[in-house]
């Protein structure tokens, strides 16, 4: 597969596949999907993989010579989730319809095809679904090999259109594309979004749980051998940095970074690589969908830009964020992500606490998914916001730290945009980040950052 190395490399590649009618699956099995007005930060599983899995899909439904996309998930019909999530097929509707060729067939786009498998009416934690795997596979097997068919009564000839890939993201979705990949014999392509040697490595460091401990909280060991499965059965994955190839990838016993070069060498060469195989590692950041974001041309520094609430109506959201400051004109430090200990709120909120010259100088806002009832909450997650709600009162920062209950997905450019109308700054204090889309969707809404060392530039202006 050629490097693809910028996107006029991958307008040339369509251009030559063009004619072609490919037929992809992705699989993402945990978690809510769906294509519009996601749940991001709902629970632990619901955050930023979902919203990569649903936009790629989305982009190769309308990339020319792709036919069909199917991102395979699971069915779940609970009476605590919209229904939504229950219905069988869910076609994205593309985001830009000039892009569609004139060859768009009767089954042709990019689909949510939900498989039950599991406890019915349940919808569980990814830490639950390891026993379900082979359920899963058996059902997104039936649907492929139908798929196959009905594909090529349009556009085969007759004769079945299968997979060109199939493409496995984070373990639990590799470990059922790796069966699938093998059943069919479909090349395998894996993204892991989050690694389990190096989420253990981390939580062992801080200290505050013994590796049984982690085990059984996250059912780490099944992810790792996952992951290791990933590797045997991958021919290509993808990272969204270098330094996860090199750092985390690298922990694993399937990969070895000189290991890997050699191999490919000797490939190149046409020299027995004797049997050892290992996949070709290609870093491609996650990007973003942009044109749902209205980029707003007021200049931060006029006066008019700073005055929240002048002509234009303020966007609703801004009241339920306003409403919590005794002084909202005060700059804001934003932090936006699900209520998972891993991203580190509790810290953030104890240093702001502690801080009487940065407290008297800005307001704190905690966006930390959607909550209706704490108590209702899963317990990680009603953990996190429990002791955010202790540290406030122990700090007595009543007036000065914002946490609303709900806000929509449509309104997170509005909160990156109030923080820098108000010249605040966006946090990311994640313990461990493999990527973070948060910095991503910031930067194109004008914020400075701030965010933890060990994954990015510790604090960048856009355009600085
Ligand atoms: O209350 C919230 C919380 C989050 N989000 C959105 O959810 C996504 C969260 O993504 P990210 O910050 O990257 O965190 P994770 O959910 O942990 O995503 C995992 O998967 C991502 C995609 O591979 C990687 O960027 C992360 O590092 C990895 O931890 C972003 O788009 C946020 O805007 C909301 O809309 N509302
Ligand atoms: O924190 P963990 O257990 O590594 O999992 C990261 C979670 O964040 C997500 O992005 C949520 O969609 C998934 O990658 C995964 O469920």
């Amino acid at each position: 597969m050629p490097r693809i190395g910028s996107t006029d490399a991958i307008d040339v590649w369509a251009n030559q596949h063009k004619d072609k009618k490919l037929y992809i699956v992705l699989v993402s099995i945990h978690g809510l999907i769906r294509g519009e007005n996601m749940e991001l930060g709902r629970d632990s599983d619901t955050g930023g993989q979902v919203k990569y899995v649903v936009e790629l899909a989305r982009a190769l439904g309308e990339t020319p010579g792709v036919y069909r996309v199917d991102l395979l998930t699971r069915q779940i019909s609970a009476p605590d989730v919209d229904w939504s999530y229950g219905e069988p097929t869910e076609m994205l509707s593309p985001r830009n319809s000039e892009n569609l060729g004139d060859d768009m067939g009767e089954s042709s786009g990019a689909y949510i095809v939900r498989i039950p498998f599991g406890p019915r009416e349940k919808y569980i934690p990814k830490e639950q679904l390891w026993p379900h795997i082979q359920e899963f596979v058996d059902g997104a097997l039936v649907h492929i090999m139908q798929m196959s068919k009905v594909l090529g009564e349009q556009v085969g000839n007759g004769q079945p259109v299968w997979p060109v890939v199939i493409h496995g993201h984070y373990a639990d979705a590799g470990d059922s594309a790796a069966l699938l990949s093998g059943a069919l014999n479909v090349p395998m392509v894996f993204t892991g979004h989050s690694l389990g040697r190096d989420k253990l490595e981390q939580l062992l460091k801080q200290g505050r749980q013994t590796r049984d401990e982690v085990n059984a909280t996250y059912k780490i060991m099944r992810r790792i051998e996952a992951e290791e499965l990933c590797l045997d059965a991958s021919e290509i994955v993808i990272t969204s940095t270098r330094q996860e190839i090199d750092k985390q990838w690298g922990l694993y016993n399937g990969f070895d970074v000189i290991m890997e070069r050699k191999l490919r060498a000797r490939i190149k060469r046409g020299v027995s690589c004797y049997g050892r195989e290992m996949p070709r590692m290609i870093p491609i950041p996650p990007g973003m969908e942009f044109s749902h974001i209205v980029p707003h041309d007021v200049d931060l520094d006029s006066e008019e830009a700073n005055e929240v609430g002048s002509d234009s109506p303020d966007p609703p959201v801004w009241a339920d964020i306003m409403r919590f400051f005794s002084n909202p004109r005060k700059p804001m430090i934003l932090a936006l992500a699900r209520p998972d200990p891993k991203k580190n709120i509790t810290t953030l909120v104890k240093a702001f606490g502690e801080h009487h010259e940065l407290r008297n100088l800005a307001n704190l806002t905690l966006i930390m998914g959607n909550r209706d009832v704490i108590d209702e909450m899963s317990s990680t997650n009603g953990a996190v916001l429990t002791s955010v709600l202790k540290l406030i009162d122990k700090y007595d920062l009543y007036g000065q730290v914002a946490y609303p209950k709900h806000h929509k997905q449509s309104e997170v450019p509005d909160i990156y945009r109030l923080a820098a109308r108000t010249k605040g700054v966006f946090i990311n204090c994640a313990y461990i980040e493999p990527f973070g889309l948060t910095l991503i969707e910031g930067c194109c809404l004008w914020s400075t950052y701030g965010c933890y060392p060990k994954w990015w530039a510790c604090r960048y202006t856009p355009g600085s």
